[in-house]
């Protein structure tokens, strides 16, 4: 099951303007939430304040009431945060297996750590590793494609890799930085299909995206940022009919509403 994660009254500014103020959130274990917003209204700011890329000036973060918004991402990493970024992070001749694995590695030391204290033998985790990555590639569709070269993987099937990378970690919260962003048709459906089986799973979800359509078909509630500040709350079909909302992305120069 899924963690909570609550973050309250979060401040984060560069040379004195505000990316993110006085942010609060709060996810419901299981919960699919998305973070919305026009450009620049720090989405990716927020992002990086619950994974640990940044640490707010003000505020909290917790994750199941635990504080980890001063922790390094690594350690958030043991705790159960995985993030999956935008950019392709993968090594591009290693296969996709091997690029599960050394997700499997990074991401869990501490589970390794104990793994590696419960099985006497170094090969016996090493074994546990491949198995793992192994159900993570079934998991997002990719058990044909594990000993192909990663760089040789359509981006939809990239982004697979990398949430299958995030899975191996066993997350409690996944952070998920535009995952629609970049890919066809077709690989947005294939995406969605995933979210929503994770959803099923009762894995907390938090997503940013700029493809507002991409969200709404999945979200369970979706926040709305603009400015740094959250305008709106709430299922789909009342951020879709909020006034504040409409008036945010009319405003912005790409217009990129649903
Ligand atoms: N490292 C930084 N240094 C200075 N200003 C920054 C930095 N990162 C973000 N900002 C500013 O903070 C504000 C919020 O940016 P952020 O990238 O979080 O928004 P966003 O909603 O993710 O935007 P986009 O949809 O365009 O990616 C913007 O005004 C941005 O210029």
């Amino acid at each position: 099951m899924g963690a909570s994660l609550v973050v309250s009254g979060a401040s984060k500014a560069f040379g004195g303007v505000f990316a993110v103020r006085e942010v609060d959130l709060v996810v419901e274990p299981g919960e699919l939430r998305a973070v919305i917003g026009p450009n620049g209204a720090g989405k990716s700011t927020l992002f990086a304040l619950i994974g640990g890329q940044r640490a707010p000036d003000a505020g909290a973060v917790r994750l199941d009431g635990v504080r980890i918004d001063r922790l390094p991402a690594h350690r958030r990493a043991q705790l159960g945060v995985s993030v999956v970024f935008q950019a392709a992070r993968i090594f591009p001749r290693m296969t996709a297996l091997e690029n599960v694995m050394v997700g499997a590695h990074t991401a869990t030391h501490a589970g390794f750590l104990a793994a590696a204290v419960r099985w006497p033998a170094h090969y016996r985790s090493e074994r546990l590793i491949v198995s793992r990555a192994r159900e993570a590639l079934a998991r997002v569709g990719l058990a044909d494609w594990s000993t192909r070269p990663a760089a040789s993987l359509p981006l939809g099937q990239q982004r697979a890799l990398q949430l299958a990378r995030a899975l191996c970690a066993e997350p409690r919260l996944l952070l998920l930085d535009e995952p629609a962003s970049g890919l066809r048709a077709a690989e947005r459906d294939e995406l969605a299909a995933l979210l929503a089986d994770l959803q099923q799973e009762g894995l907390t979800m938090l997503l940013v995206e700029h493809d507002v359509g991409f969200v709404m078909r999945l979200a369970d509630r979706v926040t709305v940022l603009d400015l740094g500040r959250v305008i709106a709350e709430g299922t789909p079909a009342e951020v879709r009919a909020d006034p504040a909302v409409i008036a945010a992305y009319l405003g912005d120069r790409q217009g990129s509403a649903a």
